[in-house]
């Protein structure tokens, strides 16, 4: 479980995020939404650790992560970054490796069990017949399914996502939720696409400048009396054929906000 409380954060006097409070439960998905610049990479930055707030605190599982070390927060938290930026020298392998240093360090070495994990978690995001190839060939799908391959070798029990599914055809953006889903008990993921947020999430919070304005089901959350003054626009919610709700957005009329 991830629990934040009061999480304020600032760079110099502009202040990024302004008390969060959220409860994010062992097992559930939950998806940050909101306009560019609200703040959700820098919520997902400060649940890595990677930020210190100068306000409130996050806890991991009951303990606070400002105390902890980063081997400590990589045992419990895995981080996919919006920008992937893997050595290019790199093969799928060694990078899908790299999750088994982040969790046991490099004193630990590779071995038989480090390459069977490896092997796996290349078959559950289809990579299996790449593991020798470069990163530097790799599509931004492909690298992405990398990344996420590399979590689950790092085996940490809460995954945090910035927008995943950015480089993925539509196959294998419904295909990475499911996989988010089956491998982390706990994942935060931000996402624009407020369909992924209806289809996949249990919870969706709602940021607008450095603030959650709403948080709840997506059935509750994503709904124009909510969606319409954080993004500006006309939101229009039609039923597809699985039932899942799909987003029309158009601009306001003039003399509408
Ligand atoms: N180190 C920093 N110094 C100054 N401003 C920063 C810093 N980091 C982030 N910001 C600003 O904080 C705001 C929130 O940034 P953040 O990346 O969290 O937004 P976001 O909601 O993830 O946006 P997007 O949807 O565009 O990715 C932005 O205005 C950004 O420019």
């Amino acid at each position: 479980m991830i629990r934040v409380t009061g999480l304020t954060v600032h760079a110099g006097p502009k202040q990024l995020l302004a008390g969060i409070d959220v409860t994010i439960p062992t097992g559930s998905t939950t998806a940050i939404v909101g306009p560019n610049g609200s703040g959700k990479t820098t919520l997902l930055r400060a649940l890595n650790g990677v930020l210190t707030p100068t306000g409130g605190r996050v806890e991991i599982d009951g303990t606070d992560i400002a105390r902890r070390s980063r081997r400590w927060m990589a045992q419990r938290v895995a981080y996919v970054g919006q920008r992937l930026e893997p050595d290019p020298s790199l093969t799928i392998a060694d990078e899908v490796a790299l999750g088994a240093l982040a969790r046991r360090g490099p004193l630990a070495g590779g071995g038989r069990e480090v390459d069977e994990a490896v092997a796996e978690a290349l078959e559950v995001v289809g990579l299996a017949d790449r593991v020798t190839a470069r990163l530097a060939v790799l599509s931004g799908g492909e690298l992405q399914r990398v990344a996420i391959a590399r979590t689950l070798v790092q085996g940490a029990g809460h995954v945090l996502l910035d927008e995943p599914t950015n480089h993925l055809d539509p196959r294998h953006r419904l295909e990475i939720f499911e996989l988010v889903r089956r491998i982390a008990p706990t994942a935060v993921v931000v996402l624009h696409d407020l369909e992924f947020a209806t289809r996949s999430c249990d919870q969706v919070l709602v940021l607008d400048e450095g603030r959650i304005i709403a948080g709840g089901s997506p059935h509750d959350v994503l709904v124009p009396a909510t969606l319409d003054p954080v993004y500006q626009v006309r939101t229009h919610v039609l039923r597809g054929p699985d039932d899942v709700a799909h987003f029309a957005f158009t601009l306001p009329l003039e003399g509408q906000s």
